[in-house]
């Protein structure tokens, strides 16, 4: 069975090497922690998602990255040239897509609390939609479009009232959330947009959750937006474009498996055909499936401990660079590179102020010695994004790798860097 846990390129025969390139050269070069991106796999991801979308949906469909999952230029560049667009949460999201040269028009625009600040910037770049999550925002938007002369164009987005089987934190779509509107409500917030001759209403967006293994939550979410299709077909009201958002998992270890990106498409394509046909421009927006396995990051070991009740292994990052553990109990695979011949099980601890910043509680690995490597994987989404700098701890660099060669796409923070903005 294949691995879905390494990067495409992963191999560990006579050395341990990541696109071509030696780890343990890279860990040299660059300094530890350090995150690598392996190129190859970014790609093939993408692809993934234009191909099956091209194979089963008859009909328009845009791929938009969700870069809180890994704000990058050059990553976002990357998928830029494969054809998907960016959805942005924040202000500052959408200048980091702009910056990347995405067309504005490929650029969509969620999100709960949009100041207006940010809503102005968005109507003014031109964004391909601002995804409106309440009726607030809908005044808000009004109200900045009463000093302009210009249109913008919208999504409504829906509570679906699905619940996913995935981490409560990172649930969207259940009747209790704070994103979106219940349909009835939508379907209310709609009929008052198309009274208004600035906002051009272009259709309706859902986002049930993220790490979603099962498929028939994407089939039921296709129904319900079918039947919210319908109601606003029976009052004249066109639906040009509706989004299903992302979500779609990745695996984090061995006993992981999550679909295809290929079943995502065959099940929503179908069941669209069967509802209410391909009339409309579909929309998907992953993160995490598209980045995540892409992603690894390499961590020194600095010290060991046995105590009678459990071993601990320290690295030099942790938390600061991988939040997830502490936050959502997230697991991760692990691998150790050295020369010692022990195996053991222990518990692999960051370097930070917290009890709770255990990277991985329990592994079963070869007992390291200090100054060793250990790579943890799956690390390409919401690692980086999510870092913070507790303990005042520089962000580590980002180094893509492809067919041999390496380069730095973001700069390792130094310590002036931990200064910026202090007076
Ligand atoms: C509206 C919306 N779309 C897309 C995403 C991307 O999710 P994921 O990284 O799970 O694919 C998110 C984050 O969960 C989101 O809030
Ligand atoms: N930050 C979450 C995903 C959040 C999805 C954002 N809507 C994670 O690391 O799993």
């Amino acid at each position: 069975m294949e691995n879905k846990v390494y990067p495409i390129t992963f191999k560990k025969d006579e050395d341990y090497k990541i696109g071509g390139v030696s780890i343990p050269y890279l860990g040299e070069k660059y300094g530890t922690p350090l995150y690598i991106l392996d190129k190859e796999t970014l790609i093939f991801q993408a692809q993934k998602y234009i191909n099956s979308w091209k194979k089963y949906y008859k009909n328009k469909y845009k791929v938009l990255f969700a870069i809180k999952a890994l704000p990058i230029l050059e990553v976002i560049r990357i998928f830029k040239n494969y054809g998907l667009g960016a959805l942005v949460s924040t202000g500052g999201e959408l200048y980091i897509a702009l910056s990347a040269n995405v067309p504005s028009e490929d650029i969509y625009f969620h999100g709960n609390a949009k100041t207006l600040k940010e809503i102005e910037y968005a109507i003014d770049q031109k964004v391909g939609a601002i995804i409106i999550d309440n009726f607030d925002e809908y005044e808000k938007i009004k109200y900045v479009l009463s000093k302009k002369d210009t249109k913008v164009k919208v999504l409504v987005r829906i509570i679906p009232n699905i619940e996913v089987n995935t981490h409560k934190s990172i649930r969207t779509g259940q009747t209790d959330t704070k994103f979106g509107l219940p349909i009835e409500q939508a379907l209310v917030l709609i009929e008052k947009i198309n009274t208004e001759k600035n906002i051009i209403f272009k259709g309706i967006h859902s986002h049930i959750g993220s790490q979603i293994f099962d498929i028939s939550a994407y089939v039921k979410l296709s129904e319900v937006l079918s039947e919210v299709y319908k109601e606003l077909n029976s009052k004249n009201i066109t639906v040009e474009e509706m989004s299903i958002g992302g979500g779609l998992g990745v695996a984090y270890t061995k006993e992981d498996n999550p679909p295809d990106i290929e079943d995502l498409a065959r099940e929503v394509s179908n069941k669209f055909s069967e509802t209410i046909g391909h009339n409309f421009k579909l929309i998907c927006e992953p993160g995490r499936s598209l980045v995540g396995r892409a992603g690894i990051t390499l961590y020194r070991i600095e010290s060991r401990k046995e105590l009678g009740i459990r071993k601990y292994v320290s690295v030099d990052g942790g938390m600061s660079d991988n939040i997830r553990p502490s936050l959502y109990g997230a697991k991760y695979s692990a691998l150790i590179i050295t020369k010692g011949d022990r195996e053991e099980i222990f518990s692999i601890a960051g370097k930070h102020c917290e009890s709770g910043d255990i990277l991985i509680k329990d592994f079963s690995g070869l007992w390291p010695n200090p100054g060793d490597y250990l790579i943890t994987f799956t690390t390409g989404a919401y690692n980086f994004s999510m870092y913070t700098w507790y303990n005042a701890t520089p962000r580590p660099a980002v180094v893509l790798v492809e067919n041999g060669k390496d380069r730095i796409i973001v700069k390792r923070e130094n310590y002036e860097d931990l200064l910026g903005g202090q007076i």
